[in-house]
């Protein structure tokens, strides 16, 4: 799955420094940044972001003794209906997504986890045999929680809301982490390791990957490199966000694969929103005199659909 062009428009780069230090004029000057990247490609890399190199290294260790424990240990914290726990390799198929219609069960599996609470599911779907994995898990989840409640104000300035716009809808949120490993692989036709989609979340922090294979897909309809660059996140925009502002952030359809001899691990952060959040259109991104977009939808809804379509075990019990 090579690259359309090697001649990509650049993934800009933004740092934080500046605003998470709290200088005058950063958060207008960087939430104008935000702004030309959801506008224009969807994608972006952050330096400068305050998360310990050492906690993302425990991170990516611990999603590695994870995967590395027999299928037996790893089947008995096997997912739920609120996708929470592990899914086997090929237990999804991405269905929710339009953009590649005949896609095959995806070539990774995952270790999912929320925070205990409303809609996460049974609380101790934990290993049992893997000493220091829940707290080196939570801690990032923490860490993930941390920064994506500092960006907010930014989003919300850049979509020329007041910065304090989405704080209250976030202070329940019903994010997840998913560890996933995406083994070598041979793929076949209309296989990948996991198959262009877009996020659910409102954004994703994806710590940065020491073996490529992230893909996204431009405005143009191009196929282009995720760069590799240390100590950085991946942040995208995902659907609830791009509901939300009407459209007008977009959520960029991205794939990964394994190309490598070796394994492949990513960490994704999906930061949702309170599940009782509607998402309607944004004031500030509405057309005076046109139908927003979208229906009005809860998270808690959106998140239902969305678990239904991609993972046969919450297909199996519905059908049930
Ligand atoms: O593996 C990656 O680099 C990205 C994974 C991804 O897009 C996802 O889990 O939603
Ligand atoms: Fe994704």
């Amino acid at each position: 799955m090579a690259a359309d062009t090697a001649a990509a428009p650049a993934i800009p780069i933004i740092d934080l420094g500046p605003y998470l230090a709290g200088e005058p004029g950063a958060l207008e000057a960087t939430a104008a940044q935000l702004r030309h990247v959801n506008e224009t490609i969807g994608f972006m890399t952050i330096v400068n972001h305050g998360v310990p190199a050492a906690l993302v290294e425990e991170a990516f260790a611990a999603c590695a003794r994870f995967h590395a424990q027999p299928l037996e240990a790893k089947l008995a914290v096997k997912a739920n209906a609120q996708l929470q726990g592990y899914v086997p390799l090929r237990g999804s198929t991405t269905r929710h997504s339009k953009i590649n219609p005949d896609n095959k069960p995806n070539e990774n599996e995952a270790f999912f986890m929320k925070r205990d609470g409303e809609d996460a599911g049974a609380p101790d779907r934990w290993p049992a045999d893997l000493p220091g994995f829940r707290e080196v898990a939570l801690r990032y989840y923490d860490a993930m929680d941390a920064l994506a409640q500092r960006l907010l104000p930014l989003y919300a300035v850049a979509l020329d809301m007041p910065p304090g716009h989405f704080g209250p809808f976030c202070d329940r949120p019903l994010s997840g982490l998913r560890f996933t490993h995406y083994p070598p692989a041979e793929y076949g036709a209309n296989q990948f390791g996991i198959a262009p989609h877009s996020d659910s979340s409102f954004i994703t922090l994806l710590a940065q990957n020491k073996v490529p294979g992230l893909q996204l897909r431009t405005t143009a309809g191009e196929w282009i490199d995720m760069p590799v660059i240390p100590d950085s996140f991946v942040v995208n925009t995902g659907e609830v966000l791009h509901r939300w502002s009407n459209g007008r952030f977009i959520n960029t359809p991205h794939r990964a694969y394994n190309v490598s001899a070796g394994p492949r691990y990513a960490i994704p952060y999906f930061f949702h929103p309170n599940p009782d959040t509607l998402i309607e259109a944004l004031p500030t991104c509405r057309v005076p005199g046109e139908a927003p977009r979208f229906e009005p939808m809860t998270v808690g809804d959106y998140m239902a659909w969305f678990r239904n379509q991609n993972y046969d075990h919450v297909r199996k019990q519905d059908a049930a």
